[in-house]
Formats: structure tokens, sequence, C-alpha cells
């Protein structure tokens, strides 16, 4: 047993079905907001009852193996039985190995959650601690020294200019060019710094109802609205939503219907997704050996952006839980690249900053395995000293055009630049 195991406390935990919360960003405190939610249904959590932070390769693996250790001793009554209720971790996980940013599982102390139509309340505490008192979910964040609203904040380049990214797209071309690599996803970063006190609380309501088709999430100060399923389980199957391949949107119904026409018959775009699309069945098919994508691929509509799009659907062969599968497949070929290695070794070589969690797995755990994770784009980091750091990237294939590339991380940005400076 680690060290980590023999401190972990035995959690008790309890879930009741609620009357309707209504809008769960709504209830979120002002600060250390924990969020998981798609069309209104998810998961809002208060409070820390444990946090665990992993690093390193293994940051996936080591926290699957302690959780699952942490599920088994605990006393769970749950009422309710649905996905999300009972014992369950927040979590969200650096995209690189060496990234200095903590890979982190936070449980809350009381989570509220909503699902097809259903309402819960969960309280988690150690069997020696009191728990917390029905009610209190409200002030289980510690109260509000980020309680202003975060708004107008401007963003500027961070550690990659535009210029200097059209060059390192450039270097990315040519180095798939000379048969180095098939495909590089880059990217590049803005900063922004919020008021003192600043909360992100209005943005994650921005978020969740600008983009009501993505995971809108927040842990760790982590936070943004992903269109990408990296991985979900539930009751022994897997389904993943692989996207790669993006389009501008259209500026009236024609253009934007000839917008989706030139996604869905790029032979770039086409390749691009490929590629991802059978990384993810590649990495998945040892637990599920009959996984499979949809023949042809999808348009995706989002309010800044087309893009291509495959769901993927499998019955599950082993007792593998969505965090192991998260640590199979990340990262995938729509954040990293193919092959996988010399992918990252060029991200690496040209992009001088550390990715932190962006493009990395984020979403939540329950006790027996199941979760849903997504990856974590369109999103940004705040730090403790209030800057705001948002990352935005796009694959780069043999054909790829530098400026176009930049023009995509552009409106990738749109939802964080617009949540926090409207
Ligand atoms: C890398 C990002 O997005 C990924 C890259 C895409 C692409 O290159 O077309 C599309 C969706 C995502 O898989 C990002 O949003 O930062």
């Amino acid at each position: 047993m680690s060290e980590r195991e023999r401190e972990a406390p035995a959690l008790t935990v309890s879930t009741v079905g609620i009357d309707d919360p209504g809008d769960l960003t709504a209830l979120l405190p002002p600060e250390r907001q924990l969020l998981w939610l798609r069309r209104g249904d998810g998961l809002a959590g208060f409070g820390t009852a444990l946090r665990w932070d992993f690093s390193g390769p293994s940051r996936m693996t080591d926290a699957a193996a302690a959780w699952r250790d942490l599920a088994g001793r605990a006393l769970v009554a749950d009422e309710v039985g649905l996905p999300g209720t009972g014992l369950v971790a927040f979590g969200t996980f650096a995209f690189a190995a060496r990234s200095e940013a903590p890979s982190v599982l936070i449980v809350p102390e009381v989570v509220i959650g909503r699902r097809d139509g259903r309402a819960w309340m969960t309280r988690i505490g150690a069997t020696d601690a009191p728990p917390p008192a029905p009610g209190d979910h409200a002030a289980a964040g510690a109260p509000g020294r980020r309680a202003v609203p975060a708004t107008g904040i401007r963003f500027e380049p961070g550690a990659l200019s535009p210029d200097a990214y059209l060059e390192a797209v450039s270097h990315g071309v040519t180095r798939i060019r000379a048969g180095e690599l098939e495909k590089v996803v880059l990217a590049r970063d803005l900063i922004g710094r919020l008021p003192a006190g600043g909360s992100i609380g209005g943005a994650l309501e921005a978020l969740a109802a600008g983009y009501p088709d993505c995971w809108t999430f927040a842990v760790d100060d982590f936070f943004g609205s992903s269109p990408e399923t990296l991985v979900k389980v539930n009751d022994g199957t897997v389904s993943a939503r692989v996207l790669a391949g993006s389009g501008a949107r259209g500026t009236d119904a024609a253009s934007d219907l000839d917008a989706s026409v030139a996604l869905a018959t790029s032979a770039k775009d086409q390749d691009e997704h490929e590629y991802a699309v059978q990384s993810v069945l590649a990495a998945l098919r040892p637990h599920s050996p009959g996984v499979t994508a949809s023949d042809v691929p999808f348009t995706l509509r989002l309010p800044n952006l087309w893009h291509l799009a495959s769901d993927v659907e499998g019955v599950l062969s082993d007792d593998s839980g969505s965090l192991d599968l998260a640590a199979a497949l990340h990262p995938t070929a729509a954040v990293a690249g193919t092959p996988t290695a010399n992918a990252v070794a060029a991200i690496e070589q040209l992009e001088p900053f550390d990715r932190g969690r962006y493009a990395g797995p984020v979403g939540w755990i329950g006790a027996d395995g199941d979760g849903e994770w997504a990856i974590g784009l369109r999103c940004a980091q705040v730090g403790a000293d209030g800057l705001v750091r948002a990352f935005a990237g796009a694959g780069i294939v043999a054909d790829s055009v530098p400026e176009h590339e930049l023009a995509e991380t552009t409106m990738k940005f749109r939802p964080i630049v617009e949540a926090l400076g409207a």
C-alpha cells in the first residue's frame, strides 16, 4: 500500500434525491468551482473532502490505482443510483509527463447533480469527521475572496506570438514533408489578468449558456467548454467523440452550409480526421475488441466553428475504468499528432511553453470507475496570482497553410476570450 493510500481516510458517502436545483452554474461558490455540465445536466461540487496531486509519466495510472483503493473502502449509501451519484472525484491531468502543472483528483464535500430530469445531493466526509449539514453546499467553498465578476478582460499574446506561431507551423510542415511525422498539433497561448478578487463564475455561466453542446468544466481553476469527449464509461460500455478537422462558420445560412460541405469534402481534413479516429480505436481495442466508429464523420456545428466529428462506441471486455481508459488514450492524435512519440517530441521543441492541463483529460470518476472525461480544450488556467492563460491549437499536416492554422486558433480562443471579455 502506498503512503497516499495509508493516509487516505475511509469516506462515508450519502446520496439523496432532491427537487430540481435549477441552473447548476448559479449555485457555484465564487472560487474553487468544481463543475461538469452539458445541456444543463451534470455535477457541481462544493468544498474539498480530499485532494490528491499526481505528476510524471504515471500520473493517470497512479490516480486510477489510488482511486480504486479509496473507492473500495468508502461506505456509500446511494438512493438514486445514476451515473454521477455516490462517491465521485473531479479530475484534471496535465498534457505532458514533464509538466509542472499538478494533475489532481478532488473529492468534494457536497455534490449537486442532475441527469435526465432527476436531481440529487451527495454528501461526502471522512468517517471520523461530521458530515457537512444539508444546505451547507452554497457556503462550502471558502467564502468569497474572489467575489468580483471577471469581465472586460483583455488578452494579449503569451509565450508564442501570432508571428512566432506562423513560424512554428512552418517548421512543423517542413518536418512532416521531410517524413519525420505525419501530423502535429501546435498550440499558442494568450494571457490576461483577473481583477483583484475576480471570479470566473460569470464566465462559467456564459460558457454553459453559449456552448450548451460542449462540456463546460472547472477543476482547480482550469476551466473551459470542450466539444471533445475523450472517453465515457457507463455500465460496461465505452464511448468517445473524436474531433479533428475544423472550419470557420459562414456569415449567412448559404455560406454556412458551403463551409460545412467544404469541410466534409476536404481531403486534408478527412485525412487529419482519420488519423485521430484510428488512434482512438487502436487505444481502445485491447479493452473493447469490437469498438467501432461510424464509417463517415459528421459535421458538428458549434457557435464559433465547424468540426469533423466521429462517435466511437464499444462494449468493454475487461474491468477498465474511465481513468484507465483516459490513460490509454492520452494523448490522442487530435491534440498531439501521429505517430504519438514523434508528435509529442515535436510539440516540446516547437511550443515554447508548458501546456499545463490544456489538451489533457478533465472530468469525473465514480466509485465503480465509470465516468466522463473530456479533452481540456477551449480553456484557460487561472494562476494563484490571477493570471489567466488560455490555449488553442490546430492540427498541422503536410499541406497546412500557416495563416489558416493561425486563424483557426483565433476561432478556438473565442469561447474563453468572449466569456471573460464581455
Ligand atoms: C487542438 C485543439 O482542437 C483540436 C484540433 C482540431 C483540429 O485541428 O481541427 C479540432 C478539434 C480538436 O481535436 C484546440 O482546440 O486547441
